[in-house]
């Protein structure tokens, strides 16, 4: 059988991650017992797995190092890699939303308009369908700072709980679409491992099922 080398999203989506795999069936205690370990060996079903930032997910799959990879759809719309999305984990499901202060929409606004965002090529294409030509300042992180400094009239960010947004007085002006988890797969491996690649596929789509139906039915 051949190598199947896996590019995990580390941070949110990796706790979810690994309990698929479990539940798979695979051998994950590496993983679940991570030091300041990067790559992991299952040798009983012959994959590795190895943990990343969002980003380099797309990089390592794209360039063919991973065969496959588990990355947000919020990643996804914002790089322009090549590559095959395949499947919908389930998991890492919230949204994108325009949110800003309250009384003070960016979408109201006259004249110049600041959007900052962790995610201006979104943020861009979202404005642009709008026909509204803003101006998109690129954060790094606690975007909801931004408007409240003043660095904006608005952001485009994530969403789950609302929590981060109500907590720092912002509301949600618009939601832009649902995000979760997708599995990403090299354009060559989906042709030179195709029966390891199916399998996987089939595993987690029973796990991901078997979930589905367990949250349905409560
Ligand atoms: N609040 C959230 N709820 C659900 N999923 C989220 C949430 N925030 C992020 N995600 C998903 O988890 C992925 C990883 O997010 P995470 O915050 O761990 O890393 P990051 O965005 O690279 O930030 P950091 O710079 O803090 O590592 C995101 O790309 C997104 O798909
Ligand atoms: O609706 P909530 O459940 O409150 O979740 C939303 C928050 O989660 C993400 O931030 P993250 O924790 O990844 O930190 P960041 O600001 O460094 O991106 C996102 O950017 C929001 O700030």
């Amino acid at each position: 059988m051949t190598m199947l080398s896996i590019a995990l999203t580390k941070g949110r989506l990796e706790k979810q991650s690994v309990a698929m795999f479990e539940q798979c069936g695979y051998g994950v205690e590496e993983l679940k017992n991570k030091g300041r370990q990067l790559v992991f060996l299952d040798t009983e079903k012959e994959q590795r797995y190895f943990l990343v930032k969002a980003a380099d997910c797309v990089t390592y799959v794209e360039h063919g190092v991973a065969d496959v990879g588990f990355v947000g759809k919020d990643t996804l719309m914002e790089s322009e890699g090549r590559y095959y999305e395949l499947m919908d984990l389930g998991i890492g499901k919230c949204g994108f939303i325009v949110a800003g202060l309250p009384g003070q929409s960016p979408f109201a606004k006259l004249g110049h308009v600041k959007i900052g965002s962790k995610y201006p090529n979104v943020a861009r294409e979202y404005f642009k369908k709008r026909n509204m030509d803003v101006e998109v300042i690129k954060i790094e992180g606690s975007v909801e700072l931004a408007p409240i400094l003043g660095l904006c009239d608005g952001i485009v960010d994530i969403m789950e709980t609302g929590t981060t947004l109500k907590e720092n007085g912002l509301i949600v002006y618009e939601r832009i679409c649902d995000i979760s988890a997708r599995v990403i797969v090299n354009r060559a491996s989906f042709k030179l491992k195709r029966p390891e690649i199916m399998r996987l596929l089939n595993d987690l789509q029973k796990v991901r099922d078997a979930h589905a139906e367990t949250n349905g039915s409560r």
